[in-house]
């Protein structure tokens, strides 16, 4: 894989997080009854940070949970990637909540699609909410997120790689050739 250009680099990934953060507050006019669920490696991440600025602003932060989701090939049609949910982890509540998605990367859609299904398995949340750091395009899903870093289009031969401090020892947006 080949790296082409960098999208974000570390400020950049901050600034974006904190427009982010606001941008939460005021769709939702104050952070009543919101909880954030981040999606697995890095969404939990983006997640803790997310609610770190929030409680900057607003005193308190979010509940964090996580969810588990791992692409498995499906061997009748080689094109396609289907989401495998393993696991949700959340301490609190989420009936009657506005829970709030949290991933790093949109694509296709079908993550999405797969963790709304956990969270609709579990509870009853008032509404489910999406935010990602980056929109890369190639929707296969009626699937749109409130909340977008940046939308960065691609090619399908390209690959969006982001890196968090928490998992990869540095932050950053990227762009790949597969
Ligand atoms: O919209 P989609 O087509 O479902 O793609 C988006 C998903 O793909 C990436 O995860 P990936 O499976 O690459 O795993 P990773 O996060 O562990 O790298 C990314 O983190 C999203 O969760
Ligand atoms: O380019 C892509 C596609 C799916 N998931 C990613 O993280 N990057």
């Amino acid at each position: 894989m080949e790296f082409k250009a960098q999208i974000l680099d570390e400020k950049a990934i901050d600034r974006t997080l904190t427009r982010l953060a606001h941008e939460i507050i005021e769709k939702n006019k104050g952070i009543d009854n919101l909880v954030l669920v981040g999606i697995k490696s890095r969404g939990v991440p983006l997640a803790n940070r997310l609610s770190n600025k929030i409680a900057t602003i607003e005193g308190r932060p979010l509940k964090v949970g996580s969810l588990d989701i791992t692409m498995y090939r499906d061997d009748l049609s080689l094109k396609s990637y289907q989401p495998d949910v393993k696991g949700l982890d959340v301490d609190f509540e989420i009936d009657g909540k506005v829970v709030i998605l949290v991933d790093d990367v949109i694509y296709t859609g079908r993550t999405v699609r797969a963790a709304m299904d956990a969270i609709i398995d579990y509870g009853r949340p008032a509404s489910i909410q999406l935010a990602v750091l980056v929109d890369r395009g190639h929707r296969e899903l009626p699937i749109r997120p409130d909340y977008v870093g940046k939308n960065v289009p691609t090619s399908s031969k390209e690959i969006v790689k982001v890196k968090v401090l928490e998992v990869d020892d540095f932050n950053e947006v990227a762009i790949y050739q597969k």
